[in-house]
């Protein structure tokens, strides 16, 4: 560990931890939503599997486009504001109960960094079997500022997102992501991952710089 990463160890590195510059202090949901909850995102994403990979007859993607509008409508009346919902809140739900998030579980939380372990689903294809391109940076930022957070710095903001795409990352496959803050300077925080396969091949890497936001910062 370098003696940048021990010196910023804990909350107390930045002033102004509680601040979070113009961003509310979210909570992470109580009870992750209730029994039903995580079963609920799940279905709904196995629904996303399957929508994206059938060519079912037309009387049956008829019934699933009206099952479809049913269940959304069984939804609608009980949206929450930003924050109080628990998809994106529940720390115990792999994508911590968010559809946006890939549904990875984290199992390293510290100063010293942050591990996710997971796979890419049918519905993160891009082509022959790899995952789509453009899905890695959401895995790559997502752990970015959970790192930033898991060191103790205030709220901040990605200003740039680097990633190397080194081989293929396949779907339906487990895969780990393992990441680290590397340096910290003033508002800066520089931290760096790696993506690998169950081998420790590298699939990609990436590089941040996390800004912390200033007073009034969205
Ligand atoms: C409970 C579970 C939790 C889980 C928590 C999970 C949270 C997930 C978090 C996800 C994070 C995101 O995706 S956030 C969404 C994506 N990012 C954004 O939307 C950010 C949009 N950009 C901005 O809002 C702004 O650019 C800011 C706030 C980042 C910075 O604006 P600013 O405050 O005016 O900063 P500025 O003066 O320009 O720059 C400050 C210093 O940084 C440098 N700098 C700024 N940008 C760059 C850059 N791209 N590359 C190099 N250097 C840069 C400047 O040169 C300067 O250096 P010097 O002259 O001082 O040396």
């Amino acid at each position: 560990m370098s003696e940048q990463v021990e010196r910023g160890r804990g909350r107390g590195d930045v002033d102004g931890y509680e601040k979070h510059g113009g961003f509310p202090v979210y909570r992470a949901a109580e009870d992750d939503g209730g029994p039903d909850f995580g079963r609920l995102i799940e279905a709904m994403r196995v629904l996303q599997d399957a929508a994206v990979s059938v060519s079912a007859p037309a009387d049956v993607v008829r019934q699933a486009a009206e099952q479809a509008e049913a269940l959304a409508a069984l939804l609608e009346p009980h949206r929450v504001p930003e924050g109080q919902q628990p998809g994106g809140r529940s720390m115990g739900l792999p994508g911590r109960g968010s559809l946006l998030m890939l549904p990875w579980t984290v199992d390293k939380f510290d100063a010293t960094g942050v591990r996710s372990t997971g796979v890419f689903r049918r519905f993160h294809m891009g082509g022959n079997g790899a995952a789509h391109g453009g899905t890695l940076p959401l895995l790559f930022d997502d752990l970015f500022g959970m790192i930033t957070h898991a060191y103790g710095r205030p709220i901040s903001r990605t200003a740039y997102l680097h990633v190397n795409y080194r081989k293929i990352t396949p779907i339906d496959t487990p895969l780990v992501i393992e990441g680290q803050v590397d340096r910290v300077d003033g508002r800066k925080t520089f931290i760096t991952a790696k993506l690998m396969d169950a081998e420790g091949t590298v699939l990609a890497d990436g590089e941040a710089l996390m800004l912390v936001l200033l007073p009034g910062q969205p």
